[in-house]
């Protein structure tokens, strides 16, 4: 660190400090730097200041950096604490002089002293977070589906087997909502816990300043037995060709379905709306059964794609005994952590109900980075394909195959969130 770097004091803000420190997230997320009275109310609400780092230059807040307290579901369904970290800004002025290095290492030492098994964040850019020792975890597509192309028979739309569908608004979104949610978040590897905020800023009883606000449609799914089993958010844009033919899009802002038969019935709802010729289906898991549920697959095309949560590991023994497996085995993993937290080798014994894992001097089976055991902690990638890039090595021959069986997953992890 050189002497300027030095002379700024990175620390946990106060209350009162609330509104500068906002004030520095909008200019280093480039968004109109003005912070109104309700962002203060609702942020000041939000906000636990001893978890919001601020660095300060002479009494300027040049930097920002919070965390707060997620749950995050592991294979199998075990939730572990996680500390989810956001709001990372340095301001233009000041980048470059080690600020992110020096709030990132604060709060990782105190996730460490305060037990979170994993950080967790979703990155603005590739390059900033895998120097601290971060992975990523989970990966989202976005298709976009030709709806005359699509297969379905227009007459007749509505869900198959009994199940019904309903417009509702956002007041009985925030009632039924949050327990569909926990149904799906628990039993999806990869989802994070949303707070009551969440729910009042997607259903727009909160709106912050930055984002502007046009009421969406809610669509919920009940089974026969009446019971919500999906709930969808989407907005239209009215549009018309110049010959009066409709050409609206349907961009959907989130679906939860927690059986088949709602992620069917919502995406056939969405796919044969009057009027609309385009569905954007939003961020999706890779897997996900959108296209396949079309009688014409290539009517949906990928429109987006990249990694989304990023982990990284804080405590090995306990992130390896929290997941599950898909078979028996045993291997010694030499994880490699340049900054220090969870370096070391582990003997992982793996069955079928459950996982024992411990420190060992063993040789190792397999050498990676902290990074790569995030990777493939959640399911998202392969060791054949780590190793393939000389990023996982093997210390004992066919230990990757014996890795990937017992690592691999029937379905991708999701992180269906952004914070
Ligand atoms: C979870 C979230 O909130 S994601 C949002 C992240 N924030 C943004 O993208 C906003 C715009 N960018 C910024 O505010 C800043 O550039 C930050 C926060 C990304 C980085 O802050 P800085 O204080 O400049 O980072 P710092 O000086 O600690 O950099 C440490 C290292 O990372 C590298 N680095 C930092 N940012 C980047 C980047 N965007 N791309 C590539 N490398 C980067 C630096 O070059 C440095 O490398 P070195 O150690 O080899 O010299």
């Amino acid at each position: 660190m050189n002497d300027d770097a030095a002379a700024i004091d990175v620390r946990p803000i106060t209350r009162d400090e609330i509104p500068a420190w906002l004030h520095a997230v909008k200019v280093g997320f480039l968004k109109s730097p003005v912070v109104t009275d309700e962002d203060i109310a609702d942020r000041t609400a939000q906000i636990d200041p001893s978890r919001a780092l601020g660095a300060f230059d002479g009494g300027r807040c040049v930097a920002t950096f919070r965390s707060f307290p997620q749950e995050l579901t592991a294979v199998g369904g075990t939730v572990v604490p996680a500390d989810a970290i956001t709001a990372v800004t340095v301001t233009a002025t000041h980048r470059r002089r080690g600020l992110l290095t020096r709030m990132m290492r604060q709060d990782l030492t105190a996730a460490k002293e305060r037990g979170d098994v994993v950080a967790t964040l979703i990155a603005a850019e590739y390059p900033i977070y895998g120097r601290y020792g971060f992975g990523p975890a989970t990966s989202a597509v976005e298709w976009t589906v030709d709806t005359l192309r699509t297969g379905f028979d227009r007459s007749r739309p509505g869900p198959e087997c009994g199940g019904r569908i309903e417009m509702v608004d956002g007041e009985e979104v925030r009632k039924i909502g949050p327990e569909l949610h926990e149904r799906l978040r628990r039993a999806q590897h990869g989802a994070i816990d949303r707070d009551e905020r969440w729910w009042r800023l997607t259903t727009g009883a909160v709106r912050p300043s930055h984002e502007e606000w046009t009421e969406p449609f809610y669509a919920v799914y009940r089974a026969p037995d009446g019971e919500v089993e999906g709930l969808v958010a989407y907005r239209t844009d009215g549009a018309w060709s110049a010959n009066k033919q409709p050409e609206n899009t349907v961009t959907v802002r989130w679906l939860n379905a927690v059986s088949p038969a709602a992620e069917r019935a919502l995406w056939t709802y969405l796919c044969t709306l009057d009027w609309v010729t385009v569905v954007k289906s939003g961020m999706r898991a890779p897997d996900d059964l959108l296209p396949l549920l079309l009688p014409n697959p290539r009517a949906a095309r990928v429109t987006g794609e990249g990694d989304w949560l990023w982990v990284r590991v804080l405590d090995v023994v306990r992130a390896l005994e929290a997941r599950a497996y898909s078979g028996a085995g045993e291997l010694v993993i030499e994880v490699v952590d340049p900054d220090g937290f969870v370096g070391g080798r582990y003997r992982l014994e793996a069955g079928e109900d459950g996982a024992r894992c411990t420190a060992t001097r063993a040789d190792a089976d397999l050498v990676l980075g902290v990074g790569e055991l995030a990777a493939l902690w959640l399911g998202e990638e392969s060791v054949a394909r780590l190793a393939a890039l000389g990023r996982v090595r093997e210390g004992r021959a066919g230990a990757g195959r014996v890795a990937d069986a017992l690592l691999r997953t029937p379905r991708r992890p999701w992180c269906p969130d952004m914070f």
